[in-house]
């Protein structure tokens, strides 16, 4: 069986998109303690770019977790396999993930981080799929919203593959 992958969102429209969300969040956090917190593996690619266009002082926290494995579908489990490395107390929290999916992850991540008593917590995501909402969480900034195709590319995933395409794209299989 081959597979070829199609584009859904090239490289252009993600670097433009990024751009903005970066001055609409350097605007909203001036004067704020904001740490930005990078959802493992997935968010890395979309971090690295957003982080180059937030023109503040600012830190950048890391945190692994994983509910997809090998799977196009979550398991509905979340586990932490990295924690921060710094308190976040007091802190202006922004969580970067990839994708909101299912939400699972994300509603699971904004409980953990409330128990580190931050300032405030909010939700940052480049890509959203409203068709397989389970759980409604508010995304505070969103790039793309995007039908229910599972997707790959720019730090997502299928089985570890892909993450290093620069663009949003479909597997798409021929036998
Ligand atoms: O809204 P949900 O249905 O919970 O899906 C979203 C989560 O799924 C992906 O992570 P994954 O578990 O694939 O790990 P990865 O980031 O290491 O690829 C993605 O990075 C999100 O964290
Ligand atoms: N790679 C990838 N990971 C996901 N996690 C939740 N949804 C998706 C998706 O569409 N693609």
């Amino acid at each position: 069986m081959a597979t070829n992958v199609s584009t859904m969102i090239d490289s252009d429209r993600i670097a433009q998109r990024v751009r903005e969300l970066g001055a609409e969040i350097t605007r909203d956090y001036v004067g704020r303690n904001l740490v930005l917190v990078c959802v493992l593996k997935g968010s890395f690619v979309f971090t690295s770019d957003l982080v180059r266009h937030i023109d503040l002082p600012m830190r950048v926290e890391f945190l692994g977790v994983r509910s997809y494995g090998e799977d196009t579908k979550s398991s509905g489990v979340v586990q932490i396999t990295h924690d921060l490395t710094k308190p976040v107390e007091g802190d202006d929290v922004l969580v970067v993930e990839d994708i909101v999916d299912t939400g699972l992850t994300i509603a699971h991540l904004l409980d953990l981080l409330r128990t580190r008593k931050p300032a405030s917590v909010k939700v940052c995501s480049l890509l959203h799929k409203p068709a397989r909402t389970r759980i409604q969480v508010p995304i505070d900034y969103l790039g793309f919203t995007i039908e229910d195709k599972f997707v790959v590319g720019y730090g997502l995933d299928w089985a570890e593959r892909y993450r290093n395409l620069p663009y949003i794209g479909l597997v798409e299989s021929s036998s």
